[in-house]
């Protein structure tokens, strides 16, 4: 199935109205924070309270056990309460399963929406057969290898054991594909020969166990039961994510979202709502799948569905008719990658216009391009240098993620960033390592990250008060360059393949986030000299900017165009001093402007670049003001066109 437009709609409108999850579940570390029911943020005294003095409640798990459902209130509770304890969940929570990429919230999910199904009245349209009005969407309920006349029907206990009389692989249940067939089969990755395609399988198959087992259930039906219901998980969850990039749980939607299809130049993008529902959305429904009923799941059991609510939103101008598709992919991933994640979690090959261009388009060369695609002819330059270098990237980036030493990160991740630009410098006429290839991405997130890290472990130091503070004044400093650097190559891919929109923004939040907060801290006044007056934020930040106003109640493609050309002034104004700590970032001349990238040959680095470093002074914390204030506005606009605000 697939999913197109009923009309013509513009960039930044909602194709949707708010709809309601099937069943979600919080992922197990998010248990303690959020409310299971509505997924709202806990409030201070969760229901129920730590204390076991709760009789009416039972689903009290003791103390000992971090594992426990919390609700924000009591109505969230006396929702979600009794499917918790009917689904067997509570029994997966008590005695956690070691494997499963320690964490059971796929099996979760996958309990309730069981218990869901079963639960049916016999006659719900979820099943072929079972309501003679939806006779012509029979195919869309359940596909599979037999098909049965109606009479038959009537003796079945459950519509759970209709499935399992019936179909040996049903490829749908309540419409949604299960994709059985494929994620058990035994079949090769087009894309990657060696990936051992065992791992999905076993893993699915100590899945259906753990699911027999919780819900104490042993029978051979019922493990195969589970492991359709897992398939459909796999193929169908999606996480949801209430902050940028976080993702807090997991939820199955109907149809009216689940058909919609992958692509990696989407022109769709989806937002979650968390909280106590308001019943005031009269957001008009403006996708079909082929003319047929999207929402067959909304009806009865459904219009109870609780949880956080989904909205789909259109990030580029959608004709109608045409197909709408979202990601199910980190799109800054390099083609390759992207196959190799979609084979591995959907079996399927990604055929859209950017993976099927050829040559390779902009983006994936720059996040891709690598020696094996390029000929070398220097004597001191192969290959496998440039390959080594590459492995040596992945290897201290896994360091770090296991690690946890942002010492030795920033030493070896620098060092290989110096190690690129001095190969590149050797070889300049052959393009191997773009600026923003994903490793190097990767890498500047890092840094990002551990230099900030490395600033706040200093500060808890107790040694040389004035040197501690400019060291960890540096750090933080380098910290927000890097932060910067990434707003800036985001925003430079942004410009060739408009679907990084959500991307991008997130960077430019991230960025004006951690400018102001840079700009906040007390460290400025312990070693400037002489000491500033404490500055005024707020006469910095009401000053409205002479360039942009910072441009409000204009054209959205205006706002943008005002805003990133303040940017792009600001930012040279303070860039020589937030890289005076970093022999790397030296080399860039400017985080925001890589117009250049385009037109030379050599798209590493642009020629060295080295200033004398500048001091910090009261002017340059009052231009990062500004800088952060626009980074924000921007991320915000950009944010606004895929999220409906920002995030
Ligand atoms: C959430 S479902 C999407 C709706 C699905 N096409 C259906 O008929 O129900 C995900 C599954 O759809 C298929 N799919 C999604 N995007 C695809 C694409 N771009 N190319 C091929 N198959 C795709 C894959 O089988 C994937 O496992």
């Amino acid at each position: 199935m697939e999913v197109r437009a009923i009309e013509d709609i513009a960039i930044g409108q909602d194709l949707t109205p708010h709809l309601r999850p099937l069943a979600a579940v919080l992922r197990d570390p998010a248990l303690t924070s959020y409310c299971s029911a509505c997924f709202s943020t806990l409030p201070a005294q969760p229901f129920p309270p730590s204390n076991p003095a709760f009789p009416q409640n039972p689903i009290h798990v003791p103390d000992d056990n971090p594992l426990t459902p919390l609700y924000c209130s009591l109505t969230c509770s006396s929702y979600d309460s009794p499917l918790h304890l009917s689904s067997g969940e509570a029994h997966l929570l008590q005695s956690p399963p070691s494997t499963w990429d320690d964490d059971s919230s796929d099996l979760r999910l996958s309990l309730r929406l069981l218990s869901i199904f079963q639960k049916l009245p016999k006659n719900h349209s979820f099943f072929p057969g079972f309501q003679s009005s939806m006779s012509s969407n029979q195919s869309l309920l359940v596909e599979g290898k037999k098909h049965h006349p109606f009479e038959e029907i009537d003796n079945v206990e459950s519509p759970a054991d209709y499935l399992l009389e019936n179909y040996e692989f049903p490829q749908r249940i309540a419409g949604l594909m299960t994709n059985c067939e494929k994620l058990l089969a035994f079949e090769q990755n087009v894309n990657n020969p060696s990936e051992n395609n065992e791992n999905i399988r076993e893993r699915i198959k100590e899945g259906a166990n753990l699911i027999a087992k919780a819900r104490r259930m042993c029978s051979e039906d019922d493990f195969v039961l589970g492991e359709m219901v897992l398939c459909l998980v796999l193929t169908n969850a999606v996480e949801v994510q209430v902050k940028r990039g976080i993702s807090i749980g997991v939820a199955v939607y109907d149809t009216t979202f689940s058909w919609i299809n992958h692509s990696c130049s989407p022109n769709a993008s989806y937002r979650f709502l968390v909280g106590p529902e308001e019943d005031d959305d009269q957001s008009p429904l403006r996708i079909t799948s082929s003319g047929k009923i999207l929402n067959l799941c909304t009806e009865g059991i459904w219009k109870n569905g609780y949880g956080p609510r989904v909205v789909v939103r259109s990030i580029k101008d959608v004709k109608k008719g045409e197909e709408v598709t979202i990601a199910y992919t980190d799109l800054l991933q390099p083609k390759e990658m992207r196959q190799t994640e979609l084979w591995s979690k959907y079996r399927f090959s990604c055929s859209c216009n950017r993976c099927d261009t050829f040559p390779t388009n902009y983006v994936d060369n720059a996040l891709q391009i690598s020696s094996s695609i390029i000929l070398i002819d220097e004597e001191d330059i192969n290959p496998d240098k440039v390959d080594k270098l590459m492995q040596s990237f992945d290897d201290a980036i896994s360091d770090y993620l296991s690690s946890d030493d942002p010492i030795s990160c920033c030493m070896k991740l620098e060092n290989l960033l110096i190690n690129a630009h001095l190969i590149e410098q050797k070889s300049p006429q052959n393009p191997k390592l773009h600026i923003f290839h994903h490793l190097f991405l990767n890498a500047y997130t890092m840094l990002a990250s551990s230099y900030k890290v490395r600033a706040n472990d200093l500060l808890a130091l107790d040694y040389d008060v004035e040197r501690r503070n400019l060291e960890a004044f540096n750090m933080h400093k380098t910290s927000i360059a890097y932060s910067l650097l990434l707003a800036g190559g985001a925003h430079h891919l942004f410009t060739f393949e408009s679907a990084l929109i959500a991307t991008a923004a997130n960077f430019w939040l991230n960025a004006g986030e951690s400018i102001l907060d840079f700009t906040r801290s007390p460290l400025w006044y312990s070693f400037l000299s002489p000491s500033p007056a404490r500055m005024d934020f707020r006469s910095v930040l009401g000053k409205e900017c002479d360039n942009c106003c910072l441009a409000i109640n204009l054209e959205v493609e205006e706002m943008k165009r005002r805003l990133y050309n303040c940017i792009a002034d600001l930012t040279p104004k303070v860039w020589s001093v937030l890289v005076s700590g970093s022999s790397f970032l030296k080399v860039i001349r400017n985080p925001v402007d890589f117009s250049w990238l385009t037109f030379q040959e050599s798209c590493m680095f642009h020629d060295t670049f080295r200033s004398d470093d500048e001091e910090c002074n009261e002017q340059v914390r009052v231009n990062l003001v500004l800088l952060g204030e626009h980074c924000l506005r921007y991320g915000s606009l950009l944010s606004s066109v895929c999220y409906g605000s920002s995030v």
